[in-house]
């Protein structure tokens, strides 16, 4: 057998990646991962892995300020050397050895170097020392090169060379002051850490914060980050960009400008598929990968893509959803044996469209899955939501002295079933499983009044919830 031929070659070796040829090799084929860069992608080194370490020592120092009696022995401040050196330890100093020794040690073979597209079932991979060597796939080629931070065409900002999520979550010092363009989840998160580490941190958002999400959690995040002292500009738009010295100043559509010692462009993601060789194969360059619900390109028997270059849920759970479904259909189909690809069959990624959880780390957090009653109503479905304000439930009370949260559930009235939910408040992150599990299952309502919440927890807001909408 040729050396540099395997069943499957996956391009990308993130956390979607490596997912997909763990699934592939435990069906009994061969895989192979091509990494241009660090073995675990952008989540492992400059995404949800240093962000959240960034994140979690100002909320835990916020959650004892909540409860009298514990926060009388908070009598220091954040130690933020101390929280950037726990942050190196989760992204192990930007080294990637474990990984790499994991994938081995799973069977998988790891290729460094940029893969490209050379031919139907071929990637070429140029190593780091300029050497070429050509793979083939027996049966499959899985794209999974992720997504990179989208720059704005805003005069002046590319020049500014402004920071990108990247800088956010790696840097080692933390400036004075920090301007930050955006309103989405990555904005909002930056603001949050950054704010704690006593950088003055200015937020430019051209709408609301956190649009896609229930409007309550945008606006409930939005007051949270100016009592922690941000200034938040909302509908104000970015025009001009400068750097001038130390310092950057951004300025506004309404004639304002905001001057730091750095600048955040946090305006979304591009897909990583400008140099991966798609012309090879009759697609474009610098396109997002759409494929059907078994992760397959649309027009092709062997080519595949998964997570972010997808565009699918930019999200690292959902990437690793989608990867267990291609990695198993691969290998099924390479074996001939069944494949279930009906919606929620075992080889889909079905969820994808209906149920995907995401929680974003502000304090408060937000945490939902599913539909919000804007989307609900948007894709026709007769919908009634419920809210409930989470400090009521005697759990909350006794977490936080005056827990501040909101809760909503959108019903979907002609199955009586629940199309989403999200959750703002603080911790509120792991309650969300049970929401995803009653979506995802739809739980028809009647039966969710036998799942008792344990007292006094903050899930007794799932009984109030039903309470508010009536026993049907
Ligand atoms: C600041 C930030 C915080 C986030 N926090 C969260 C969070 O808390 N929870 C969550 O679920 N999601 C979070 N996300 C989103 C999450 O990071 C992505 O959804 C996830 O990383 C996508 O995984 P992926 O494997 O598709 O892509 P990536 O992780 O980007 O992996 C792609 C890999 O392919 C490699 N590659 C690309 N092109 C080539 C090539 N031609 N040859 C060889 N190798 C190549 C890259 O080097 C990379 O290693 C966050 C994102 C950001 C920016
Ligand atoms: N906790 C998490 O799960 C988490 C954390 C961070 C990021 N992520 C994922 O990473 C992805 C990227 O996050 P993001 O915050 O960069 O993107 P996003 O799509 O969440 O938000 C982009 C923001 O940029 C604004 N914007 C876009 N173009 C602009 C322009 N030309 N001028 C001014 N503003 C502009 C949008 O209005 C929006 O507010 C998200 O899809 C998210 O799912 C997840």
């Amino acid at each position: 057998m040729d050396a540099n031929e395997y069943d499957l070659i996956v391009l990308g070796a993130g956390a979607v990646g490596e997912n997909v040829a763990d699934r592939a090799v435990q069906g009994g084929l061969t895989a192979v991962l091509v990494e241009h860069e660090l073995v675990g992608g952008e989540c492992s080194y400059w995404a949800c892995m240093p962000s959240k370490a960034l994140l979690r020592p100002a909320q835990a120092l916020r959650a004892a300020r909540q409860v009298d009696g514990a926060k009388e022995a908070v009598t220091g401040t954040l130690d933020v050397a101390a929280v950037l050196a726990r942050r190196d330890s989760f992204t192990h100093n930007w080294n990637d050895d474990s990984q790499v020794q994991w994938a081995r040690g799973a069977g998988i073979a790891v290729v460094r170097g940029h893969g490209r597209l050379t031919a139907h079932r071929e990637v070429t991979v140029t190593a780091p020392d300029g050497s070429h060597q050509v793979l083939r796939a027996r049966h499959a080629v899985t794209v999974a090169t992720g997504s990179d931070p989208f720059i704005p065409d805003i005069e002046g900002l590319r020049d500014a060379d402004p920071w990108t999520s990247r800088d956010a979550t790696s840097a080692k010092v933390t400036p004075e002051s920090l301007a930050v363009v955006g309103g989405g989840v990555v904005a909002a998160e930056m603001a949050t850490a950054y704010a704690s580490f006593g950088t003055e941190v200015t937020l430019i958002s051209r709408g609301g914060l956190l649009a896609g999400l229930e409007p309550f959690a945008g606006e409930m995040v939005t007051e949270a980050l100016r009592e922690q002292g941000v200034r938040v500009l909302l509908d104000t738009r970015t025009v001009r960009v400068r750097r001038t010295g130390g310092s950057v100043t951004v300025e506004t559509g309404d004639g304002g400008a905001v001057t730091a010692a750095e600048v955040l462009v946090a305006t979304g993601r591009t897909p990583r598929t400008r140099d991966i060789g798609l012309d090879a194969v009759g697609l474009t360059p610098g396109d997002w990968l759409e494929t059907d619900d078994t992760m397959r390109v649309e027009g092709f028997d062997w080519l595949y893509a998964t997570g972010d270059v997808t565009r699918r849920a930019l999200l690292t759970h959902q990437g690793k959803y989608q990867a267990r479904a291609a990695g198993d259909v691969i290998a099924a189909r390479a074996k001939g044996r069944p494949v279930s690809d009906g919606p929620w069959g075992t080889h889909v990624a079905t969820a994808d469209h209906e149920a995907v959880p995401q929680v974003t780390f502000t304090d408060p957090e937000v945490a939902s899955v599913g539909h919000t009653l804007r989307s609900a109503t948007d894709a026709g479905y007769r919908v009634r939501a419920v809210d409930y304000e989470i400090g009521y439930v005697a759990g909350a009370s006794v977490y936080a002295d005056g827990y501040k949260g909101t809760a909503r559930m959108v019903v979907d009235e002609d199955r009586k079933v629940l199309l989403g939910v999200t959750f703002v408040g603080p911790d509120v992150s792991e309650l969300l499983q049970a929401a995803t599990i009653a979506v995802v299952g739809q739980v028809p309502i009647d039966r969710l009044w036998h799942a008792v919440p344990a007292y006094p927890t903050i899930n007794e807001v799932w009984l109030r919830l039903l309470e508010a909408y009536g026993r049907p």
